[in-house]
C-alpha cells in the first residue's frame, strides 16, 4: 500500500509540476503559487522549530540552503514523531554528515508511507518536489491529529489510504487522484466493468463535476463526515437492496448527501442501477428508489448551481469585457485628445516659425534697405564729388580763359594803338609831303608843268594809301568790337555757370546733411545697443584645444556646450548681433563698427567697450597685440585714423577739431593716463555732463592731427596703465581703461557747431574671484571690478526697462560713461570669449551678462526669446510624443488582454489541465 501511495504521490507531484500553471487558481502564476506553498511550509516549520525563525518569504534557493544538510528535516521529524531518528536525539544539533541526515529523513518518510523526494532534488533539482513532500508531511500531521502533532494516520486500513490519497490530491492540487482512488475502491468489484470504463474515460460531464462548485468538499471535511458514504460503499458490497432501512433513512435525513462528493453520489447511482440490471427484473426497492431519487436530486441541484455559477461567470466576463472596452475607448479618446493637443502645439509652433520667418524677412528687408540707403549715400557722395570736380575744372578754365582773354585784348589794343600811331605818322608824313609838293609846285609850276602829271599820280597814290589805312583802321575797330562782344558773351556764360555752381554748392551742404541723417537712420535701424561676440583663437603653443563653442551661426547664433554634461541638457544657445569666429581678422571686426565712428563726427556720442574674462582678448580687440603692425591694429587706432580721414573729406563744409583723453579706473579711482609725469593724482567726475562734454575736465587732453600723434599718445597711455598679475594672465589688466575722443565740429557755411565724444573702453577682467586664490590688494581689486561691472549691467538693464531712474552713480565707470549710455548715444559691446574647456563657467557667466545687455535691444532680445520659446515648445512636443508612445503601448497591452479575454472560457477550459478545477 505504501508503495502505491508513494507512486501516486510522485505521479501527482510530477504532473503537478508539469502542469504547474494550472495547479492553483487559474489566473495565479506558477511563481506565486510556489511562493504561497513555501510561505505555508516555512510558517509551519517556524511553528514547530521557533528557534530557527526562517524568513516567511524565503526563496527556493534560500529554503534549499536551510534544508540541504538535513538537520532541519531531522529536527522536524523528531518534533513531529519523537525518536523517529534516534541518532539525532532531537538535540537540534547536526550529529552526522548532511548525506546521512537526509538518508535518515527519507527512510523515516518511507516508513511512514509518505511521498519522498530524492537527495539530489534537495541539492540541485527542483524544489517543487521537496516542497510538496514536506507539505504532505504537514498535512499528515495537521489534519489527522487535530492539534497537528504526534498523531499520524494509521496506514493500515484501505479507507485511511483512500482518505490520505484524497489529502494528497488536495495538497498537490490534483483532485482526480482522490477521485480515482475513491472510484477504484468503489468499483473494486470484478463485475463492475461499466464503472471501470467510466473511470478510464474522463467525460466532460465528470470534469464539470470537479469544477469549484461541483467538486468534492474539502479533504478535512470529508474526513469528518464523508466516511458515512464509505460505510455505504462497504455496506453496498452486500447489495443496496439489502441495506437496512434505518441506514438508508439515516443517510437521507442527514446532510451527508449535501457534503458527499459528487463522484460518490454518482457511484451510488451507478451501483443501484448496476444492481438493478444484475437482478434482471429491474425492480428497485422503494427505499432504494427514494435514495436514488434523493441522490439524483442532489446531482440536479449541483448541476443547476454549476449552471448558475457558469452564468455568473459569464456575466462577470461580460462585465469585465465591457470595462476593458470602456477603458480602451477612454484611452482611444485620450490618444485622440493627445494628438489634438499635439496638433495645437504644432500649429502654435508653426505660427511662431512663421512669425520668426516674417521677422527674418523684415530684418532682411531692413538690411536691404540699409544696403540701398548706403548705396544711395555712396551715389550721392559720388555725384557731389563729380560736381565738385566739374566746378573746380570750370573755375580753373574760366580763370585761365579770363587771363588769356585779357592778354589777347591787351595785345589787340596794343596792336591797334601801334597801327593808329603808324597811320597817324603816315598821315603826318603824307601831309608834309603834300605841303612840300604844293610849295614846290607853286614855285616850279610853270617849270615843272611837265612833271604835273607825275605829281597827280603821286597824290592819287597817297590818297589810295590813306583810304587803305582808313579801311584797315575801320576793320581793326570792328574786330575790337567783335572781340568785345564775344568777351561779353563768354562772361555771360561763365556767369551762368558760376550761378549754377553756386547753387550746387548750396545744395552740397544740404546733401551732406541728408547723408548724415541717412547714416544715422541706418545706425538706428541696427540698434542703439549692439552686442558683438568675439571668440579668441587658441594661443600658439597651447596643447589643450578642446573648445566649448559648438556652433557659430551666420546670423549671430552661438551654441556653447558644457563639457561635463552630455546631450541636449549640456547645450545652451545664445543670439547676438554678430558672432566672430576665432579666424576673424581685426579689419573684419572693425569694418562692422566703422559706421559708429562716423556717427561720432555727426554729433552722436558713442561708447564701444570690450567685456570678458582675463585673457579672452579684450585688449587685442581694442588696442591690438603688443607692437602691432597696421594690419593688427585694434579698434582704437583704426577709429582715430578713420576720424581723421572723414574729417579731411568734409573739410570744405566742416571744420573738425579732435582731442584725446585717456583715463584709467582702478579701485574706483579715476587716473589720468596721459599725464606727462605719470600722475597718480585722483581725478573728480562732474556730476552732470558739461556743455563741452567733459566728464573729467581735469584729465589731460591733447589735440591730434594725424596717426603719428595718436600712436604717441597711446604709447604714453599704455605705459601708464596699471597692471597686476593673477593666476590667469601675467599681463592681466585689473583696471578699466578709457580712451575718450572729443570731436568738435563747425559748419563752415552756417557757423553752427556740435560736440560729441567717442569712448573706447577696455574693461577689466570679469572673472569671478576665488577668495582662496587672491587676498589683500588683489581681492580688493577684484571686488571693485565686480562692483563696477555689475553697476554697468544695472545701468544698461535700467535703460532697457526705460526706468525713470538710471543708476549711473553706482560706480565711477558708469559716471564717466554716462553721456554715452542711453538717450541718443550708441553703445556697442564686444563680448570676448576664451573657448577653452577650463574657462567654461566664466564663458557662461560672460554670455549671461551679454544676454542681459543684448536684451535691451528689442530686435535681438525678441529673436533670442523666440529661440527660447521655440526650444521650449520643441521640448514640450518631444515630451508629448513620449506620452503618446506610452499611451500607444498601454492600448496595445489592453488590446492584447482583451483578445485573450475574448477566447471563450470553454476553450480555455479545454486547454487547461483538469487539475485546475478543484
Ligand atoms: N583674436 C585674436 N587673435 C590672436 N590672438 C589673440 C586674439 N585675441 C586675443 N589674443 C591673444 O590672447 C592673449 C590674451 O589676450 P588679451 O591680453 O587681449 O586678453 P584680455 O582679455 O585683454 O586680458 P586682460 O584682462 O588681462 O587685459 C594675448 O596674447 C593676445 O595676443
Amino acid at each position: 500500500m505504501n508503495s502505491i501511495l508513494d507512486r501516486v504521490a510522485k505521479d501527482c507531484g510530477r504532473r503537478n509540476s508539469s502542469s504547474a500553471s494550472t495547479s492553483g487558481d487559474i489566473f495565479e502564476p506558477l511563481s506565486s503559487s510556489n511562493a504561497k506553498q513555501r510561505g505555508i511550509l516555512v510558517e509551519w516549520i517556524n511553528s514547530l522549530l521557533p528557534h530557527l525563525s526562517l524568513p516567511i518569504n524565503a526563496s527556493d534557493e534560500e529554503l534549499r540552503a536551510y534544508l540541504v544538510d538535513g538537520t532541519i528535516l531531522c529536527q522536524l521529524l523528531n518534533k513531529l514523531k519523537p525518536g523517529s531518528i534516534p541518532e539525532f536525539g532531537g538535540s537540534g544539533h547536526s550529529l552526522g554528515l548532511s548525506s546521512e541526515n537526509i538518508k535518515m529523513f527519507l527512510a523515516a518518510m518511507d516508513e511512514m508511507g509518505l511521498p519522498r523526494f530524492q537527495a539530489s532534488d534537495l541539492e540541485k533539482g527542483s524544489m517543487k518536489i521537496v516542497l510538496e513532500c514536506l507539505l504532505t508531511l504537514r498535512a499528515e500531521f495537521m489534519n489527522v491529529g487535530g492539534d497537528g502533532f504526534n498523531t499520524p494516520l494509521s496506514r493500515k486500513s484501505s479507507s485511511d489510504a483512500s482518505t490520505r490519497c484524497k489529502q494528497l490530491g488536495e495538497t498537490f492540487g490534483c483532485a482526480d487522484v482522490a477521485y480515482r482512488q475513491e472510484l477504484s475502491s468503489t468499483h473494486s468489484s470484478p463485475s463492475s466493468t461499466e464503472g471501470k470504463r467510466k473511470i478510464g474515460s474522463d467525460s466532460k460531464f465528470q470534469r464539470a463535476l470537479r469544477s469549484p462548485v461541483m467538486a468534492e468538499p474539502s479533504a478535512a471535511l470529508l474526513h469528518h463526515v464523508g466516511h458515512k458514504f464509505h460505510e455505504v460503499f462497504q455496506l453496498k458490497q452486500g447489495g443496496y437492496a439489502d441495506l437496512p432501512p434505518s441506514k438508508i433513512s439515516e443517510m437521507m435525513k442527514s446532510n451527508s448527501l449535501d457534503i458527499a462528493p459528487t463522484q460518490s453520489l454518482l457511484s451510488v447511482v451507478n451501483g443501484i442501477l448496476d444492481e438493478s440490471i444484475e437482478r434482471k427484473n429491474g425492480e428497485i426497492p422503494h427505499r432504494v428508489a427514494c435514495l436514488l431519487r434523493k441522490v439524483v436530486q442532489e446531482i440536479e441541484r449541483r448541476i443547476s448551481t454549476q449552471a448558475e455559477h457558469l452564468r455568473t461567470q459569464n456575466n462577470l466576463f461580460k462585465t469585465r469585457e465591457e470595462k476593458y472596452q470602456s477603458r480602451i475607448r477612454v484611452l482611444e479618446a485620450l490618444a485622440t485628445g493627445t494628438s489634438e493637443e499635439t496638433q495645437i502645439v504644432m500649429n502654435q509652433l508653426q505660427q511662431i516659425k512663421n512669425v520668426k520667418i516674417k521677422m527674418e524677412e523684415e530684418k532682411k528687408n531692413e538690411d536691404q534697405d540699409v544696403v540701398r540707403l548706403m548705396k544711395e549715400k555712396d551715389d550721392h557722395s559720388q555725384e557731389i564729388a563729380t560736381v565738385k570736380q566739374e566746378m573746380e575744372i570750370a573755375k580753373r578754365t574760366y580763370e585761365q580763359r579770363s587771363v588769356e582773354m585779357e592778354k589777347e585784348a591787351r595785345e589787340a589794343q596794343q596792336k591797334l594803338e601801334e597801327r593808329l600811331k603808324e597811320v597817324e605818322s603816315l598821315l603826318k608824313e603824307s601831309t608834309n609831303r603834300v605841303k612840300e609838293i604844293e610849295m614846290f609846285s607853286e614855285s616850279k609850276s610853270q617849270r615843272w608843268s611837265k612833271k604835273e602829271n607825275v605829281y597827280q599820280i603821286f597824290t592819287e597814290f597817297q590818297l589810295g594809301a590813306l583810304r587803305e589805312l582808313r579801311f584797315a583802321s575801320q576793320s581793326i575797330k570792328q574786330e575790337i568790337v567783335k572781340t568785345q562782344r564775344s568777351y561779353a558773351e563768354e562772361f555771360n556764360q561763365l556767369g551762368a555757370k558760376f550761378r549754377a555752381l553756386d547753387h550746387a554748392a548750396a545744395n552740397y551742404s544740404a546733401v551732406l546733411a541728408e547723408n548724415r541723417k541717412l547714416h544715422n537712420e541706418v545706425q538706428e535701424l541696427k540698434g542703439n545697443i549692439r552686442v558683438y561676440c568675439r571668440i579668441r583663437p587658441f594661443l600658439r603653443g597651447q596643447k589643450e584645444k578642446q573648445t566649448v563653442v559648438e556652433y557659430i551661426g551666420e546670423n549671430g547664433e552661438l551654441v556653447v556646450v558644457n563639457p561635463s554634461r552630455q546631450g541636449k541638457e549640456g547645450r545652451r544657445s545664445f543670439k547676438f548681433n554678430t558672432v566672430y569666429s576665432p579666424t576673424a581678422t581685426q579689419a573684419q571686426v572693425y569694418s562692422d563698427i566703422q559706421p559708429l565712428i562716423q556717427s561720432a563726427l555727426d554729433g552722436f556720442n558713442v561708447c564701444i567697450f570690450a567685456y570678458g574674462q582675463t585673457g579672452s582678448g579684450k585688449t587685442y580687440t581694442m588696442t591690438g597685440p603688443d607692437g602691432a603692425s597696421e594690419e593688427d591694429w585694434g579698434v582704437n587706432y583704426r577709429a582715430l585714423n578713420d576720424l581723421f580721414r572723414i574729417s579731411q573729406m568734409r573739410e570744405s563744409t566742416f571744420k573738425y577739431e579732435i582731442k584725446v583723453q585717456m583715463l584709467e579706473i582702478y579701485n574706483e579711482q579715476v587716473r589720468d593716463l596721459l599725464s606727462s609725469d605719470g600722475s597718480q593724482k585722483r581725478l573728480g567726475i562732474l556730476s552732470t555732463s558739461q556743455p563741452n562734454g567733459l566728464a573729467v575736465p581735469e584729465a589731460s587732453m591733447f589735440p591730434v592731427n594725424g596717426t603719428s600723434d595718436v600712436l604717441d599718445l597711446m604709447d604714453t597711455g599704455l605705459r601708464n596703465r596699471a597692471k597686476g598679475s593673477t593666476a590667469m594672465n601675467e599681463r592681466s589688466s585689473r583696471s578699466h581703461s578709457i580712451v575718450t575722443i572729443h570731436v568738435h565740429g563747425k559748419d563752415i557755411k552756417s557757423g553752427s557747431s556740435m560736440h560729441s565724444s567717442l569712448h573706447l573702453v577696455d574693461l577689466a577682467g570679469s572673472e569671478r574671484v576665488d577668495r582662496s586664490e587672491v587676498t589683500g590688494d588683489r581681492l580688493k581689486e577684484a571686488q571693485h571690478i565686480n562692483k563696477s561691472l555689475s553697476a554697468l549691467g544695472d545701468v544698461i538693464s535700467a535703460l532697457a526697462q526705460k526706468n525713470a531712474h538710471i543708476p549711473y552713480r553706482n560706480s565711477k565707470l558708469t559716471q564717466v560713461l554716462q553721456t554715452s549710455l542711453g538717450g541718443q548715444a550708441k553703445t556697442l559691446m564686444f563680448v570676448q570669449l576664451n573657448p577653452e574647456v577650463a574657462s567654461y563657467s566664466e564663458t557662461m557667466s560672460t554670455l549671461k551678462f551679454a544676454e542681459r545687455v543684448s536684451g535691451v535691444e528689442l530686435g535681438a532680445a525678441r529673436s533670442s526669446k523666440d529661440g527660447r520659446d521655440v526650444r521650449d515648445l520643441m521640448e514640450q512636443v518631444t515630451s508629448l510624443k513620449d506620452t503618446i508612445a506610452k499611451k500607444d503601448e498601454e492600448i496595445e497591452q489592453l488590446q492584447l488582454l482583451k483578445d485573450q479575454k475574448n477566447v471563450s472560457p470553454e476553450a480555455n477550459g479545454e486547454k487547461r489541465s483538469p487539475h485546475s478545477f478543484r
